[in-house]
């Protein structure tokens, strides 16, 4: 994989004087504080319409991507493009057309919810005076938050916060919508209003970049993916594609697995014992193959199923492994060719 080309697409493109290849993305991006280097070359590129799920484990630097994404943290070093415009001298620009949730949204603790709204609102430069009420009202709604509209905002759970956060990023039509950890503190009703909202959000074409460590959320919501780990991008591109590049395996249940393994090994078949039975790497084999040998060492097979990496799994090699292959991914910009 390459981040740096798939950047170097969107430089073309915006040259010629074309719409921008990506929503947002961001050129050998580093923030260093004090001693850490909190993100260090970065290059994130957001196709438009996707939806990105930014993954990784705690401080791998979701959230300070996110932040000098939205501009709300100057990078030591590279670049950021929002819409097509540089930061930080396109944010005025481009920013009207982002809405973002991120963490500390600085809502007025003694104003209701409805109330912080409003004065949301007021500050969009895309919506007229006389629209604020409606405009207002349909994000409450939207994120389950009307029945709690006029309770003080110092007295909402972190789930209502959560959900006021997001309905000041809906208050208007954006075309890129940033979710730094949108499912903290959510019940598994709210988690699935969320994914509903983003699953709206992208039916009506609006490009989303959500950072999670929901794992299953990602994989349910998300077109594309994009894993850190220490401060790095070690895996991006569709999903589809990274799941792709795990090993195909078959699952063979079998009450003799000693003898199954024992067999495999002779044929030189990278197997291991797992809960009911022994996974077969299919690696230079096929699944014929395999039962064939088993079959004829007298195994007795129960059942046999192919497997692929689930997200999990992925995520798991990507970002454990201290050797971690940073060509694993296809990339985005092999998918636009
Ligand atoms: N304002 C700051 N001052 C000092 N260090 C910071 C600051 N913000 C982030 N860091 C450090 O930078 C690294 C990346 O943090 P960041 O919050 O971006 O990671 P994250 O992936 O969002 O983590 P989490 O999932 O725990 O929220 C961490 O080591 C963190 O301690």
């Amino acid at each position: 994989m390459t981040t740096a080309s798939t950047a170097r697409v969107g430089v073309e493109s915006v040259a010629a004087g074309s719409a921008p290849a990506w929503a947002a993305r961001t050129t050998g991006l580093r923030k260093v504080y004090g001693s850490t280097v909190a993100v260090d070359r970065v290059d994130l590129a957001v196709p438009h319409g996707a939806v990105l799920g930014m993954l990784g484990p705690n401080g791998s630097g979701k959230t300070t991507t996110i932040r000098m994404l939205l501009g709300l943290v100057t990078p030591t070093e590279g670049a950021v493009e929002l819409l097509g415009q540089p930061l930080p001298g396109g944010a005025e620009r481009a920013l009207p057309h982002v809405g973002a949730l991120v963490e500390g949204p600085g809502f007025h603790p003694f104003l209701s919810g409805r109330e912080n709204l409003r004065r949301a609102a007021s500050a969009e430069p895309l919506l007229a005076t006389g629209s604020i009420r409606s405009a207002v009202q349909t994000a409450l709604d939207r994120v389950g938050l009307a029945g709690a509209a006029d309770r003080r905002y110092r007295g909402y759970s972190l789930g209502m916060k959560q959900r006021l956060g997001l309905a000041a990023a809906l208050l208007v039509p954006r075309k890129l919508i940033v979710l730094d950890e949108p499912t903290n503190g959510l019940d598994p009703a709210g988690t699935r209003e969320i994914r509903q909202v983003i699953a709206d959000l992208h039916a009506a074409g609006t490009t989303v970049v959500v950072s999670s460590h929901l794992l299953a959320e990602v994989e349910a919501t998300c077109t594309h993916v994009a894993v850190l780990r220490r401060g790095t991008v070690v895996a991006q591109g569709a999903l589809a594609d990274l799941l792709q590049a795990g090993t195909p395996a078959l699952l063979v249940s079998t009450p003799q697995v000693t003898e199954a393994l024992n067999a495999l090994r002779a044929a030189r078949v990278s197997a291991r014992q797992v809960a009911d039975g022994v996974r077969v790497e299919l690696i230079g084999t096929t699944a014929p193959a395999v039962l064939a040998t088993l079959v004829h060492a007298g195994v007795e097979v129960h059942e046999a199923r192919r497997h692929r990496d689930g997200l999990e799994d992925v995520f798991a090699r990507l970002t454990e492994s201290e050797t971690t292959d940073r060509s694993t991914v296809d990339t985005v910009e092999e998918e636009q060719r």
